[in-house]
């Protein structure tokens, strides 16, 4: 943020702050539909590119929101100077400034230049990033059609990634997305926990003739790939024998050349990215090998270039009709303004069954911040807690709660018009819309005291109890997201629409969406302890708490 103030100060801010205490109760989802019959054409925008073609509306009209919050949260983007911000940030500027990088996970999206892509003004960007996209494609095409062979020349039918965190969760989202387009005799799998069972249980399934191992890691010293690739190694060493045929079985994703040959796999046989891809943002490269190898480069591609649409969206198209924008407005208006905590992702799309996972790592790693760039603290809440699942299985666990519970809980929902799988003569697909599109209306308009009475008759309405137990206040927020069907395109399209969310929420709070330091305590510490495991004499240093725990570990361990 280029002025260095809290999101606090803005003017636009305390507007908002203003109309939220002196206006609050006139923001009836009820009272505003009633009063505007517009009111669903003024507050929903489409996006609609047709190459690739994808077609996503945002209706966002069922939000606690009338012209005047609007043209608040809009003064508030443009006080906070998310245009220039946004900018910065595909102008190549070193926007990640506790770390001094660029973030440029749009320039992996972005097709060569003479191909009508504009140029990032970073070094190596878009030269670098089409030699690692064509050295995938090569390869990816070589693992499906069976000409890569392993070290007894049967062709590979088994891909395990091991990797966690962002090299771990885009890819497993993205497979699990677009499983649709998959190539079905290959089995993948993914490894992130450091507990052993994770790998344990994949090897079960696993042949070490025909398995590929993808060591997925940015920096190659994340302790738990690490771990779990020599684990790995070992496991496959002990059928081949010979360390040459670690050649054909690993292959590695990083930016540290040095730790990948120091493991034992070839430069050859290493796909680069660099540091000005985040963690949370590189399945965009080549961590998306598994996702190129499962649907195809082709496939992988169109993902890249639906983003690359949302990434012109979002870079040309004025605020008051940006879908990014939108979100990460009407967001931050439940964040800081109504307190509500957490958000809400449910897709009713079964294939989007990882979609709030995945971005649980990506928005709370980017927003889970309490200190602005320059180092004051916030006086506002930041990042949301993500959740979700998909509908309708949310809806027989926890709606109870948003519906009647206490907490306000903004929620978007996501469906295809269009689904892969029309059995049953495409009943399945009705039903399942039916509850989509019921949801945002029941959480919006709920049920009052007058229709459960008249619902329950006379007699059982003597229950006073029974009455006030079956009665939804209502108004509650929510953005519905419809759009065509779940295509790679589409799916870029998507997780860019979030990502960008992320981002404009972070530049108005004036945080670092793209150091994620609260992840490096926790290691540091575990690192230490993992030398007093051993012998309890040796665990010193910690509260009595701390080592209590660690004393009682070790009397039990092995008995
Ligand atoms: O890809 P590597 O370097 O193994 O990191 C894996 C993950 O590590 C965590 O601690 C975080 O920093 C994540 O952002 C990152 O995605």
């Amino acid at each position: 943020m280029a002025t260095g103030k809290l999101a606090s100060d803005y003017e636009a801010w305390k507007k908002l702050q203003a109309l939220y205490q002196s206006k609050r109760s006139s923001y009836v989802l009820k009272d505003l539909f009633a009063a505007d019959p517009e009111r669903f054409s003024k507050y929903s925008v489409e996006f609609k590119t047709s190459a690739p073609a994808v077609d996503i509306l945002l209706d966002y009209s069922k939000n606690l929101i009338d012209t005047e919050v609007l043209a608040g949260l809009f003064a508030l983007a443009r006080e906070a100077n998310v245009e220039q911000f946004r900018d910065d940030m595909f102008a190549g500027k070193h926007i990640n400034t506790s770390e001094d990088r660029a973030v440029l996970h749009i320039a992996l999206r972005n097709p060569p230049v003479s191909e009508g892509g504009w140029d990032i003004k970073e070094e190596g960007a878009t030269t670098g990033v089409q030699e690692v996209l064509a050295h995938m494609k090569e390869f990816s095409e070589q693992i499906r059609s069976g000409s890569w062979k392993g070290y007894t020349g049967k062709a590979i039918n088994t891909i395990v990634n091991i990797g966690i965190g962002g090299s771990d969760l885009g890819p497993v989202m993205v497979t699990e997305a677009l499983k649709h387009y998959s190539q079905r005799n290959l089995q993948l799998h993914f490894v992130s926990n450091i507990d052993g069972t994770d790998l344990a249980e994949v090897l079960r399934q696993c042949d070490p003739e025909t398995t590929l191992f993808i060591v997925a890691s940015k920096t190659f010293t994340t302790q738990e790939t690490i771990t779990n690739a020599e684990s790995a190694k070992e496991w496959f060493l002990t059928s081949a024998k010979d360390k040459a045929h670690v050649a054909k079985h690993f292959v590695a994703l990083s930016t540290n050349t040095e730790g990948v040959t120091a493991f034992g796999i070839s430069e050859a046989n290493m796909f680069q990215f660099w540091d000005w891809v985040g963690g949370r943002y590189s399945f965009w490269s080549a961590i998306g090998l598994s996702i190129a190898i499962s649907i195809g480069f082709d496939n992988f591609r169109e993902v890249l270039n639906g983003a690359h649409e949302m990434d012109k969206h979002f870079k040309s198209t004025k605020l008051e009709e940006n879908l990014p924008v939108i979100l990460a407005l009407v967001g931050i208006w439940y964040n800081d303004f109504y307190g509500a905590q957490t958000q809400a992702l449910l897709p009713y799309d079964q294939y989007l069954h990882k979609f709030a996972d995945y971005f649980q790592q990506g928005d709370m790693e980017s927003n889970g911040k309490t200190v602005t760039k320059d180092g004051s603290r916030v006086d506002y809440e930041t990042g949301p807690i993500i959740w979700g699942q998909s509908g309708t299985n949310g809806q027989h666990a926890f709606y109870q709660l948003i519906h009647q519970g206490t907490k306000l809980i903004p929620c978007d929902f996501l469906a295809p018009a269009e689904t892969l799988n029309p059995i049953a003569g495409g009943k399945h697909h009705e039903i399942l819309l039916s509850n989509f599109f019921a949801q945002p209306e029941a959480l919006a308009f709920g049920k009052t005291e007058q229709q459960v009475v008249q619902e329950l008759g006379p007699k059982q309405s003597q229950n006073a109890a029974l009455v006030k137990s079956k009665i939804f206040e209502g108004n509650k927020p929510t953005n519905s997201i419809l759009f065509q069907k779940l295509t790679p395109g589409t799916l870029g399209a998507l997780v860019a629409l979030y990502e960008h969310k992320i981002h404009v929420q972070g530049a108005i709070w004036g945080i670092n969406s793209y150091d994620q330091m609260g992840v490096e305590l926790g290691k540091v510490l575990a690192k230490a302890i993992l030398k007093q495991l051993p012998d309890p004499k040796d665990v010193t240093g910690h509260d009595s708490s701390t080592t209590g725990l660690i004393h009682w570990y070790q009397a039990h361990r092995n008995k």
